[in-house]
């Protein structure tokens, strides 16, 4: 093994000048100067299995909505969470060691301090998303998967919550709480029968046009339609577009997520009229958000938070009408970037507790596992509902009253298996809105009548060094520099319904500053004063 670690790193060395950090969404930066990164996360994927006795490991090779000339990598957790806080470091440790032998030194210290038998099974999965550069990191990280004696499985193309699925399946295989078939077509058929299950007969109004930012998503939602029913039974109407994976260079371009996210408008390719409902996959398909062009073809987006009250008003609903209410708790766990409107709303209208996490899914998701049912998404898509194991339990072992109690607890069942509840999964979340818009019988319309957005506006800010500006509560208040807060504070006083806050954005070199008011003009004045006293605190 000594030799073949040697060797593989000696074969991907390192370029000069380098600091790799395992951040929020893993390694990741321009594909080119990844090679040494994957070799080197072969070795810590192959140690983190053997630490947890041979339990499969999940690395998913994508850099999500990022150009297409970037790529990235992170590891995925037995049960399909992200990976935990302590292998981050030792992973951008590893990342970092420049030569074989440092590389091989930090291998044993590793094995020595976390107390793993080198000898004992390690066992990783790997899959990637489209980009023109994965085959040759897949290639990188499989010389450091062999290099480590590890058992691997590569499932060549899959979106990064699939990968997440199969993670979870093969570590729960044969199990009480088995999750499912480790194929893709065993995802295809879970939530297939899930969706068409919980539809129970209802008909969906009108059509629905899915943009799939030409990622992975667009070839694996084709094959997913296969298994829902079809438009002559009374199922979706799907229009796919952009789904051409054949050019890697057209991924995210003008497309995607984050593009309508970010710019507050359709993909232009998009030829979807009046009230058509739409949907935009990101790269890897792990988010999605909808939209649509109103009867006056002002654009209308409904992101995230809106997605978040959408389903916990359906789960609230279908948990009261089967007799389950006193039983269980929801929850609704958001960022401070949720619109204020989105938050009062879950608190005022739907009565169910909110909690504030840091930005980050791996906050929100942990957050979340704290309710019985915990709806967790960033308002930029990225999101799912987790189930307590005894919530589950409750469910399973539920005794409805009546026929109407049964009715709704037929849907709940069914409901809770076309989530994907190892991550927030596109694909899934968008069956799951699908399904409470036909069961509520709601177009787009009805949805954005439940609440009016804040107005609200999202500055990036350059400073010489992000990292002075140190936050506390849920990232909303600085502590760092000195007296910025509350010059911050005094600018919020002065414009209604004001909300704002600023902090170092975890993936760009930048500081983010975020402002919501009752007017489009006192939001973005809001927003702009802001900047300028971060811009002016960061100037030193
Ligand atoms: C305001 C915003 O959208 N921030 C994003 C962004 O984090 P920043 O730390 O703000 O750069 O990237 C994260 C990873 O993809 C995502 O989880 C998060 O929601
Ligand atoms: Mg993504």
């Amino acid at each position: 093994m000594v030799g073949l670690i040697v060797q593989a790193v000696e074969k991907h060395p390192a370029p000069e000048g380098m600091a790799y950090t395992y951040g929020t969404a893993g390694f990741r930066t321009k594909a080119e100067v990844l090679d040494s990164v994957l070799t080197r996360v072969g070795l810590i994927a192959a140690l983190r299995s053997r630490s947890l006795k041979g339990k499969w490991i999940g690395v998913m090779i994508t850099a999500s909505h990022n150009p297409p000339s970037d790529n990235g990598v992170k590891l995925v957790e037995p049960m399909g969470n992200m990976l935990q806080e302590d292998w981050e470091k030792l992973s951008t440790t590893m990342a970092n060691k420049a030569t074989p032998d440092d590389v091989l030194e930090y291998y044993r210290e590793i094995a020595e301090t976390q107390h793993i038998n080198l000898d004992a099974p390690a066992r990783v999965v790997v899959a990637r998303d489209t980009r023109a550069s994965g085959a040759r990191l897949l290639g990188c990280l499989v010389d450091g998967l062999k290099a480590a004696g590890a058992e691997y499985k590569d499932y060549g193309f899959l979106t990064t919550p699939q990968l997440h699925y199969m993670v979870r399946c093969l570590n729960t295989e044969g199990q009480y709480d088995s999750y499912g078939t480790p194929t893709e077509k065993g995802y295809y058929e879970k939530f297939g029968a899930a969706f068409k299950h919980a539809m129970k007969g209802k008909k969906p109004s009108g059509g629905l046009i899915v943009d799939c930012a030409n990622g992975v998503g667009g070839p694996k939602l084709n094959e997913l339609i296969k298994y829902l029913p079809t438009k002559e039974e009374g199922g979706l109407d799907i229009t796919v577009i952009n789904d051409n994976v054949i050019k890697p260079e057209s991924l995210n371009v003008d497309c995607g997520a984050d593009y309508v996210k970010t710019n507050q408008r359709p993909p232009p390719s998009s030829k979807a009229g009046p009230n058509d409902r739409c949907c935009s996959l990101d790269g890897d398909a792990d988010r999605v958000v909808y939209y649509f062009k109103d009867s006056s073809n002002t654009f209308r987006l409904l992101d995230g938070d809106r997605i978040a009250t959408l389903v916990a008003s359906f789960l609230g609903d279908l948990v009261r009408q089967a007799g389950l209410a006193d039983k269980i708790t929801i929850g609704v766990v958001q960022t401070a970037y949720a619109n204020g409107a989105a938050t009062k709303y879950v608190e005022q209208h739907l009565k169910l507790n909110v909690e504030c996490t840091p930005t980050g899914v791996k906050y929100l998701h942990h957050a979340a596992e704290k309710f019985d049912v915990g709806v967790y998404f960033e308002a930029n898509g990225h999101g799912t509902v987790v189930f307590s194991d005894s919530t589950l339990r409750r469910i399973q072992k539920h005794v409805p009253g009546s026929l109407g109690q049964k009715e709704a607890w037929d849907v709940l069942r069914a409901t809770v298996e076309l989530i994907n509840q190892a991550v927030g999964d596109a694909l899934s979340d968008m069956l799951l809105v699908e399904l409470v818009l036909a069961h509520k019988h709601w177009t787009v319309n009805e949805w954005l009548a439940t609440y009016d957005d804040l107005p609200n506006r999202l500055l990036k800010v350059t400073v010489s060094d992000r990292n002075i500006f140190k936050t506390t509560d849920a990232e909303r208040r600085l502590v760092s520099p000195p007296g910025v807060q509350a010059n911050i504070d005094q600018e919020v006083q002065k414009v209604r319904q004001g909300r704002s806050f600023a902090r170092a954005s975890g993936t760009e070199d930048a500081v983010r500053v975020y402002a919501e008011a009752a007017t489009r003009a006192e939001a973005d004045g809001l927003a702009n004063k802001v900047a300028s006293l971060v811009k002016h605190a960061g100037a030193v």
